[in-house]
């Protein structure tokens, strides 16, 4: 007991003021009879613990890294700081080629003594949290939803504030709803978002934003729009579309789309998304006036995207069934994503236009199919 009275008494010692000035805080504890759920103080990472010039590169960890976004994530971070420097965890068993091309961990956002232990035991400095259920599959199980995207971001915010994490979390143009102005959408402006999914996620901006103010958390947070990706599958999303697509066009030459024609929403292909990541957690702090930004390449229509598409595949048939979940969510976003502060801020500014993603999306479709026919 005395060395537990000992530790406690250091630890409320090591408090330090917050952000904002106010009076220092104990974030509440969680099972942990010594160690209080302190934050330190500053919007910088410069006062972590396990701080960058302790190690010649940030230690990564990725959250529901198994998704469309993750493996993509894992291997850029991986080219930059190394393969044992990022590790990728999820729920799921990852496939093979995954498995071994770097770290692997098992991780539920639920459980945080894991988190906990993971974050400790791996001296994770950054932390990038993917895991979420997306707006479609959202719909369909509200509870579960809720229990991710919510109850999952709390253990997040708490772990990284406790470890002075730098942190990253995505946002989405679903963060919007039918009252925000859709075409652009600003950074700030009326979001009243109509899906779990927003609704999430716009509790996730400002849980982090106040962490920030309140704790000096180094939360970075990323509008995205919907993401175009060719090696890996969308888990669930009202932008889905836009990946099938290609996929059908090469495989079948016809491609049914659930949206109507001329929804209009904010793509972006993946690379651009990821890069964008790792640019905005480079960013030096003083380049960031807000905590929250959109981010942006382009925005077209089910219509505008098969235009294209039959540009190189002229032969391809595009039918309508439209799925009326998915069509309301869809008009209920942002059409056009006002980006304007990153690109000032931190220089964000994206390579990949329509022309430029078709090409790519069927090149690397089309090579994959070649060399499954081959086989
Ligand atoms: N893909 C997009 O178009 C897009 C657009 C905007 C924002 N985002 C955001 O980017 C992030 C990654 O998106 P994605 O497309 O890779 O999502 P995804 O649905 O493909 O993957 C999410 C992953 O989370 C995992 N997961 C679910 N429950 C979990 C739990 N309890 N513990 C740990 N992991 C769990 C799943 O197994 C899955 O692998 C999400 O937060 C999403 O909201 C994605
Ligand atoms: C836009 C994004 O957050 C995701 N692709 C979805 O449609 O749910």
């Amino acid at each position: 007991m005395p060395v537990l009275r000992a530790l406690s008494k250091v630890a409320k010692q090591a408090l330090l003021t917050p952000a904002c000035g106010c009076q220092s805080l104990t974030v509440a504890i969680r099972n942990i009879s010594f160690s209080p759920r302190q934050v330190t103080s500053g919007s910088d990472a410069s006062f972590h613990s396990v701080s960058f010039s302790e190690t010649d590169h940030p230690k990564v960890l990725i959250t529901g890294g198994l998704g469309q976004l993750g493996v993509g994530l894992a291997k850029l971070l991986r080219k930059r700081f190394g393969k044992n420097n990022v590790i990728l965890s999820d729920i799921r068993k990852p496939p093979s080629n995954v498995f071994h091309s770097g770290p692997f961990i098992y991780s539920d956002i639920l459980d945080y003594k894991n988190l906990r232990e993971i974050v400790v035991n791996n001296r994770i400095t950054w932390l990038v949290h993917y895991s979420a259920l997306l707006s479609a599959v959202g719909e369909s199980n509200v509870a579960l939803a809720r229990a991710v995207n919510i109850t999952g971001l709390h253990n997040i915010l708490d772990i990284a504030a406790e470890h002075g994490l730098r942190l990253f979390v995505p946002s989405t143009i679903g963060a919007f709803g039918p009252t925000s102005p859709r075409n652009p959408t600003p950074d700030l402006c009326v979001q009243r978002p109509r899906t779990i999914y927003g609704v999430s996620k716009v509790h996730a901006e400002l849980m982090g934003e106040y962490y920030h103010h309140r704790y000096g958390l180094d939360f970075r947070c990323l509008r995205y729009p919907g993401i175009i990706s060719a090696d890996s599958q969308p888990g669930g999303g009202t932008t889905d579309y836009a990946v099938q697509i290609f996929h059908d066009a090469v495989k079948n030459g016809k491609f049914e789309c659930n949206l109507k024609p001329d929804t209009r929403l904010p793509m972006m292909y993946i690379d651009d998304c990821l890069r964008a990541t790792l640019e905005v957690m480079e960013a030096p702090t003083e380049t960031l006036s807000m905590r929250t930004y959109n981010i942006n390449a382009m925005s077209f229509t089910p219509e505008e995207l098969a235009n294209e598409v039959q540009k190189q595949l002229p032969d391809l048939q595009v039918t309508y069934e439209i799925d009326s979940v998915r069509q309301a969510i869809a008009d209920s976003w942002p059409m056009n994503f006002d980006d304007s502060n990153a690109r000032n801020d931190w220089g964000w500014k994206h390579d990949y236009d329509l022309p430029e993603l078709v090409q790519t999306m069927l090149n690397f479709i089309g090579s994959d199919s070649r060399i499954a026919q081959a086989n």
